[in-house]
């Protein structure tokens, strides 16, 4: 284990920011911390990255105690949503910062700072100054130059947080690269859903300063431990008191035993898919048909070939392999 952190807590005033936290963080994999905005995450960070202090508890990074340690001597590397870059200095110089401080010579910083443009593709930039980077490419030498110090750990703060969707997701699919071909471990910092299932090993779901899970992107989505965790890894609808995704869901039109009878009271297609809305005329388990309709997704072929228009009597019922959190 890369990271050990155990019973980790921290206060704001009266403020719970997180509370007996504790974590293991394998070596050389890519881990993230995901969660809606205040849960925490970014305060767990700082903790790793000796930013900020813990009310109570440890943490361990390479074997060491690292509780008390200044961020400088816990040979972490940080980068940020929004990166600080030296505005006066060129590429190479912003990149190899970290070697000239630590007083490195001059031909080893120089040979570092090549293989590192050349690792996140800016070499043909080096001589520029970071105001004539676009985003994308100022997020990609904040890397570098925090790979440059050949930091244990790299943390990473919502790195892609401030770049427009297309280019955060080619970062997102460069980063995972990257990831594989350096092999530090990483503790990246996302409250988007589709970023930790693309890019992590490992998923911490964190929400009100405790952990809610912790597992595979795999695990987490097919196996969730809490309507929480399913509900914020992918869309969600409910179905007889139960937490079911609206693609795990089967429509038919013939009567099906387990089914519910409703009827298809909406219907919209959005790109490739068709989403139906269906209000159940059923009654559940409770005695009483649900009042919120049942969300279900399917492909634009199924739904014309059941021929699922708005109006018809239908039957719904979960897939046999559905993932599903009891309500
Ligand atoms: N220095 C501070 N003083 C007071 N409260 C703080 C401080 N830092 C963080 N908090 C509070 O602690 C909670 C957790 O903040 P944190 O930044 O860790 O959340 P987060 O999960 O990273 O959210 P985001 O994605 O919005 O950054 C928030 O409610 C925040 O307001």
């Amino acid at each position: 284990m890369s990271i050990k952190i155990h019973g980790v807590g921290k206060r704001f005033g009266d403020f719970v920011a997180l509370d007996d936290i504790n974590l293991e963080i394998p070596s050389g994999e890519l881990t993230a911390l995901l969660g809606p905005s205040g849960g925490g995450k970014s305060t767990l960070l700082r903790i790793i990255a000796g930013l900020e202090l813990s009310d109570t508890g440890s943490v361990e990074i390479e074997g060491k105690d690292a509780t008390a340690l200044p961020a400088q001597k816990r040979n972490v590397g940080f980068v940020f949503q929004h990166y600080a870059a030296f505005r006066h200095m060129t590429v190479a110089q912003n990149v190899g910062y970290g070697l000239k401080i630590r007083k490195r010579p001059k031909r080893e910083i120089a040979a570092k700072v090549e293989e590192l443009l050349a690792l996140v593709h800016l070499s043909q930039f080096a001589d520029r100054l970071p105001s004539q980077l676009s985003g994308g490419q100022r997020q990609r030498m904040a890397l570098a130059r925090a790979l440059a110090i050949e930091p244990s750990v790299l943390l990473l703060d919502e790195p892609f947080g401030a770049l427009d969707a297309k280019v955060r997701k080619e970062l997102r699919a460069w980063l995972r690269r990257l990831h594989d071909e350096v092999h530090v471990t990483t503790v990246f910092v996302t409250h988007d859903q589709e970023e930790a299932l693309e890019v992590a090993d490992q998923i911490v779901v964190i929400n009100n300063g405790r952990i809610e899970q912790i597992g595979t992107p795999d695990q987490l989505y097919d196996v969730p431990a809490s309507e929480f965790v399913m509900g914020f890894l992918g869309p969600v609808t409910v179905l007889d008191g139960s937490l079911v995704r609206p693609h795990d869901i089967e429509v038919v039109t013939v009567p099906f035993p387990g089914a519910y009878a409703g009827r298809i009271a909406r219907s919209s297609r959005v790109g490739f898919e068709v989403r139906l809305e269906v209000a159940l005329t059923e009654a559940g388990r409770d005695g009483a048909a649900q009042s919120a309709p049942v969300l279900v997704t399917l492909t634009r072929a199924e739904a014309a070939a059941k021929q699922l228009d708005e109006g018809l009597p239908v039957w719904v019922k979960p897939i046999a392999e559905a993932a599903s959190c009891a309500g």
